[in-house]
């Protein structure tokens, strides 16, 4: 077989012969603090922030920590094959990043750079409906490239059926409905600087560039600021939809749809029960609801109630590639990396974000084969224990 992810650790030590060392740390999980030194408090604390005290956040990580992996051995791992299926179409490793808006308070290049890095390491892209990049500039980037549509459903039907329609002509093959941000939360770390990118105008390059956007302007953005971010902040999110509206989107979009925040089993069973295709555990990197149940807790469950008729996602509080492994076995067909990309990107741009993919793959294949793995579908439940808490 041709090479392995992990294939990334010699890479690394061959450099080391000629005195290189990697530019950014290889343990993901060193890579928020570095960013918080190198980039000051507004746009590191509006990505590191999370909502109310922060606990959230701190149970997404617990509830990984507290899942321990027990390893096999005398398996035969000497071949490996990490490609998953997922939503009827075939990944080369269980792996995409996860959409993150407003990239460009990160790093100049943004969405772009992110993108391309997801191209180059042959993991699928999403793109956020709050990017600070045109969908058809970052889609024109990635050529022929997986990449992935995230809708914030608006209030305004016309604006929605648009970006529907631009994304489909632009080449995005999966819908990502985030269903758990109608409002945004109570956010500290935010509301103590008074700091939201977006109504500064970064963030909302797909709706400043929409015809349905713009029609409902008196005035042309560049003109008046302040009203096309106003008409922004009225219609981004709509706390007024219920299931049935699903089938509004249903109609609209003739490709995979994934709904991402989905916490209880019975939502996953309604979301199976309206026709959808995927599911995505999360509670947004513990951004949304304050004292929310653990994604990684929440996973097992919601696993076992549509594992068989939903292609079953993950994400939240995920940082290296023991913990891609921890979700597979806790019932996740495939992993969303969030935060540490957006790191990667803060701090080494296209380049920083490649480093962060090629090192959770090359941990994650790593993982699996001292596990006694060859392959991601055999992971399963057996593999895990639960400290006692
Ligand atoms: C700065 C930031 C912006 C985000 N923006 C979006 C977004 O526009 N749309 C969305 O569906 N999720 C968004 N998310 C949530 C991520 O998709 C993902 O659920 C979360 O980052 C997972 O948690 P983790 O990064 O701690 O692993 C955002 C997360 C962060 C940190
Ligand atoms: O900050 C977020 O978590 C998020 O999802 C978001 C919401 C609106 C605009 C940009 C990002």
């Amino acid at each position: 077989m041709a090479g392995h992810r992990a294939d990334f650790q010699y890479e690394i030590y061959l450099r080391g012969m000629t005195g290189e060392v990697p530019r950014l740390p290889t343990d993901m999980s060193r890579l928020e603090e570095l960013t918080e030194r190198r980039l000051g408090p507004g746009p590191v604390g509006y990505v590191a922030g999370s909502a109310g005290n922060g606990s959230t956040a701190r149970a997404n990580r617990a509830a990984l920590d507290r899942r321990r992996i027990v390893p096999r051995v005398l398996r035969d791992v000497h071949e490996r094959d990490l490609s998953a299926e997922v939503l009827g179409r075939t990944l080369s490793a269980p792996l995409a990043l996860a959409p993150v808006g407003v990239l460009s308070i990160m790093h100049p290049e943004a969405e772009t750079a992110a993108a391309l890095a997801a191209a180059a390491q042959g993991v699928p892209f999403v793109l956020s409906s709050a990017s600070s990049t045109p969908m058809e500039q970052v889609a024109e980037a990635m050529g022929d490239a997986e990449r992935w549509f995230q809708l914030y459903w608006a209030k305004d039907r016309e604006v929605t059926r648009s970006f529907l329609e631009r994304a489909r002509a632009c080449g995005f093959a999966v819908l990502v409905v985030t269903l758990d941000t109608p409002l945004l939360a109570w956010r500290p770390r935010d509301l103590d600087q008074a700091y939201l990118p977006f109504l500064r105008g970064v963030g909302t390059a797909n709706y400043f560039t929409d015809p349905a956007f713009l029609s409902g302007l008196a005035r042309p953005v560049h003109e008046d600021l302040d009203a096309a971010v106003l008409r922004f902040v009225d219609l981004f999110a709509d706390p007024g939809k219920t299931w049935p509206d699903l089938a509004f989107l249903r109609e609209h979009w003739d490709g995979p749809i994934v709904l991402k925040g989905v916490l209880h089993p019975d939502d996953a069973r309604a979301a199976a029960d309206a026709g959808m295709d995927g599911v995505v555990v999360s509670n947004h990197g513990g951004r949304q609801v304050a004292g929310a149940i653990a994604a990684a807790d929440a996973l097992p469950g919601v696993a076992a109630a549509v594992g068989d008729r939903l292609s079953v996602l993950f994400d939240s509080g995920v940082r290296t590639g023991d913990d891609v492994f921890k979700a597979l076995a806790l019932g996740a067909r495939a992993v969303l990396l969030g935060r540490p990309y957006v790191y990667g990107l803060g701090l080494d741009g296209r380049a920083g974000v490649e480093h962060v993919i090629r090192c959770v793959l090359a941990e994650f294949d790593l993982t699996l084969a001292l596990s006694g793995h060859a392959a991601p579908a055999t992971v399963s439940a057996a593999d895990l224990v639960e400290d006692a808490r």
